[in-house]
């Protein structure tokens, strides 16, 4: 088909075009096999609140939204966030009556070694906590996939030896998740060990891509008390590759025979098309792409960094050892993807300052070509609908790396929610439109041969959108937190249960 009769293909798939939605679902299960699940995520620091209760540790975010307010948007903190650590039984009723299959959470690292060391001791009330969690979702027949590290690392680490800049983390990370392949591996069949390894180094160590995340650490010039972006994303993504090939090794050599779960890894991209056809920005696409998503992909799959980082970081890039490479290929059962946009990439022959892992790939990243954004806007003001992307994405993830199992473990949008009533927020045709376009795209995918066995939509609840604090509202269901935090069913959720009927 020509570009065009692709793109207006895509447009109207995605409601774009036509500016409007069927309110009946446009999807339903029976275009997809049969095993496929339709989920939503969560994650600890996001939802639970309780940051000081049941025994729990303070973590880098609890640290980071106390100590820097200003980062936050809205100079919020998740201290409270959606009290998913009282509410979890009326969320799992909420996530029942949508008729989800699956429920993503993350285990609050803090909360299960509140001192980030097993020899600190095992908080029994974390234990407690998460068991009831995931007994409650599978006596309501749902499938939890859980998270092991969404971000809210032990401050204690930090503050000991700076968390993922020293080797001391893989051995703390191993011990963690020793405790909960023991306590909640008889029940949890789905694994991920980390959620974005590309948000949590960029946003924890560089800055420049998305901005700062805990633990806030940068080279001076971008504002930070400390770091250094040339060097430490590079250092900390080494030891967190290295802590998730030590985890995986442990699952199948000490549970997986016995609990015969899956264990896999949450990457996050973006889909990068080139901002001409010119060579320049064609090999700049693909650099783009090795960056941001080779970066963490191309170890776990082949045991080595891509190739164009090796040349472009050089001896700035750590190297694994022969026994690291082996302990790191193939390192996974499934991957996860999340997706959210496109954007345009075009060569960038100098940049101006100092290295860092953002100024390495040699790219200049834009959502639009002459006034024309890449897809729908949306209320994140970097994100617009592209669906496409996460078709063409996981085409490629197929071809390139070994035709892999795959869930797609987030994929949402976000609308403000500045100036903007409750009634106003729960009427989102806009995310109805964009869903539509996103499951198609990944149904179009899964004709073309790409094992996808299931889509997580981000989020189940609005919740604490980390630097955004609570104006991006990503959930299918509203919280209001005039009153009470009462989750309210937006249209979209709506939309979704009348989709997943069975
Ligand atoms: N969106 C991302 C990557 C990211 C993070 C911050 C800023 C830009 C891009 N990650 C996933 O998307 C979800 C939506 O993330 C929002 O994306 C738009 C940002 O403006 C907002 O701050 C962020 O929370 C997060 O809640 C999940 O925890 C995370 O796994």
């Amino acid at each position: 088909m020509a570009s065009f009769q692709v793109m207006l293909f895509w447009m109207i798939i995605s409601g774009t075009a036509l500016g409007i939605v069927s309110q009946s679902a446009p999807f339903s299960r029976s275009s997809f096999p049969p095993d496929f699940v339709f989920g939503a995520a969560s994650s600890s620091y996001q939802y639970e609140g309780a940051a000081f209760e049941g025994g729990k540790g303070q973590s880098i975010w609890d640290t980071y939204t106390h100590k820097f307010p200003e980062k936050i948007a809205d100079k919020s903190n998740a201290d409270v966030a959606n009290d998913f650590y009282h509410r979890y039984k009326d969320d799992v009723k909420l996530l029942k009556y949508i008729g989800l299959d699956a429920f993503r959470f993350s285990i609050a690292w803090p909360r299960i070694l509140p001192s980030g060391k097993l020899r600190g001791g095992v908080n029994k009330e974390g234990i407690a906590f998460y068991n009831n969690v995931t007994n409650e979702l599978l006596a309501n027949g749902i499938t939890p996939f859980v998270t092991l590290f969404h971000w809210d690392l032990p401050q204690a680490l930090e503050d000991e030896y700076r968390g993922f800049l020293s080797p001391l983390l893989i051995d703390d990370y191993l011990d963690f998740v020793d405790v909960c392949f023991k306590e909640f591996g008889d029940r949890i069949k789905y694994w991920i060990t980390f959620n974005e390894p590309f948000t949590f180094i960029s946003g924890g160590y560089d800055g420049g891509f998305i901005g700062n995340l805990a633990p806030g650490r940068c080279s001076p010039w971008g504002k930070c008390p400390q770091g250094d972006a040339a060097t430490e994303p590079y250092v900390a993504a080494h030891h967190l590759l290295l802590s998730h090939a030590a985890a995986v090794k442990l699952y199948k050599d000490k549970y997986q025979a016995k609990q015969k779960g899956e264990i896999g890894i949450s990457f996050v991209t973006h889909w990068f098309v080139p901002y001409s056809n010119s060579t320049a920005d064609v090999e700049a696409a693909q650099r783009a792409i090795d960056f941001v998503y080779g970066w963490f992909i191309h170890p776990v799959v082949y045991g080595e960094y891509p190739k164009s980082m090796q040349s472009l970081v050089g001896s700035r890039l750590p190297k694994f050892t022969d026994e690291q490479t082996a302990m790191l290929k193939g390192s996974y059962d499934f991957m996860g993807l999340n997706y959210y946009t496109g954007n345009y990439a075009a060569h960038l022959a100098h940049h101006n300052g100092p290295s860092s892992s953002t100024a390495d790939k040699m790219c200049n990243l834009t959502t639009e070509i002459n006034g024309v954004p890449i897809g729908g806007p949306t209320g994140v003001p970097i994100f617009f609908s592209y669906p496409k992307g996460l078709h063409d994405l996981l085409v490629y993830t197929k071809k390139k790396y070994n035709d892999p199992k795959i869930y797609i473990t987030e994929n949402g949008m976000g609308d403000s929610n500045i100036n903007v009533t409750a009634s106003q927020s729960i009427n989102d045709p806009q995310r109805i439109a964009f869903y539509n376009g996103h499951i198609h795209a990944v149904q179009t995918a899964i004709a073309e041969g790409v094992d996808v066995k299931g889509f997580i939509a981000w989020s189940f609840l609005d919740n604490f959108e980390w630097g955004s604090g609570y104006t991006q509202l990503f959930g299918l269901c509203y919280v209001d937190r005039k009153h009470g935090l009462k989750r309210i069913p937006k249209k979209s959720a709506e939309w979704f249960r009348r989709g997943l009927i069975k």
